[in-house]
C-alpha cells in the first residue's frame, strides 16, 4: 500500500494535538479540579460513550481503579459500557437510548461526576445519560468534537466541556485519549504533588 496515506494519518493527528493543546489545556485543568474535588469528597466517576468512546470510558476507569503511572489506592470510576446484560435488557425492554441513563439513575448520586464522551455530541444515549445526571445533581465532564453538538448546549456553568476542534471522528478520539491521560496524571499530581519521577 502507498505509505503516503499512512503518513497523512500520523501528520494530521500530530498537528491536531499540537493545535488543540493550547485550546484545551484550560478546560482539561477544570476537569481535573472537578473530578479531584468529587473524589476527595467520597464521590465517584461514571463514564459513558459509544464505539471507540466506549473503549475510552473503560480505559479511563481502568486507570483510576488500577493505576495510571503511580502506585496508589484504587479510585472509584465505573464505565457504564461493560455490563452486556444490563445494556441488552434495557435496550431490549426499553430502548437503546436508555442503556446509560438507567445506570446513571441506578448508581449516580449528587456530587458524582459523569464523563460523557461523544465525538459528535449528538449520541442520544449519551445525551439521555447527561439529562439523568443533571437531574441527580451530578456534575458533567463532556468530551466532544466538531461543534459539540446538542451535548455542548445542555451543560451548566458548573460542568466542563472539552471540545476537540476537528470534524473527523478518529482524530477527535485520538485527542480524547491524550486528554484522558492528562486527567489521570492531574488527579495523581493533585493527590501526591510533584512529578511521577519524584
Ligand atoms: O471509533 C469509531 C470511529 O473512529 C466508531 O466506533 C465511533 O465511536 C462510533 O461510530 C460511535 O457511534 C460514534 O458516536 P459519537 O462519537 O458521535 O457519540
Ligand atoms: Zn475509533
Amino acid at each position: 500500500m502507498n505509505t503516503q496515506r499512512i503518513l497523512a494519518h500520523f501528520h494530521e493527528s500530530a498537528e491536531l494535538k499540537i493545535q488543540a493543546a493550547s485550546a484545551l489545556a484550560q478546560p482539561i485543568s477544570q476537569a481535573i479540579e472537578l473530578m479531584f474535588f468529587a473524589l476527595s469528597n467520597g464521590n465517584k466517576i461514571l463514564a459513558c460513550g459509544n464505539g471507540g468512546s466506549a473503549a475510552d470510558c473503560q480505559h479511563f476507569a481502568a486507570e483510576l481503579v488500577g493505576r495510571f503511572e503511580r502506585e496508589r489506592f484504587p479510585l472509584p470510576a465505573l464505565a457504564l459500557t461493560t455490563d452486556t446484560s444490563i445494556m441488552t435488557a434495557v435496550g431490549n425492554d426499553y430502548s437503546y437510548r436508555e442503556i446509560f441513563s438507567k445506570q446513571v439513575q441506578a448508581f449516580g448520586q449528587a456530587g458524582d461526576v459523569l464523563l460523557a464522551i461523544s465525538t459528535s455530541g449528538n449520541s442520544a444515549n449519551v445525551i439521555a445519560a447527561v439529562e439523568a445526571a443533571l437531574e441527580r445533581e451530578m456534575r458533567i465532564v463532556a468530551l466532544t468534537g466538531k461543534d459539540g453538538g446538542a451535548l455542548g448546549k445542555m451543560l451548566t456553568d458548573a460542568d466542563v466541556h472539552i471540545c476537540v476542534p476537528h470534524a473527523r471522528t478518529a482524530r477527535i478520539q485520538e485527542v480524547h485519549l491524550v486528554t484522558i491521560h492528562c486527567i489521570c496524571d492531574g488527579i495523581d499530581v493533585a493527590l501526591f504533588g510533584g512529578d511521577v519521577n519524584e
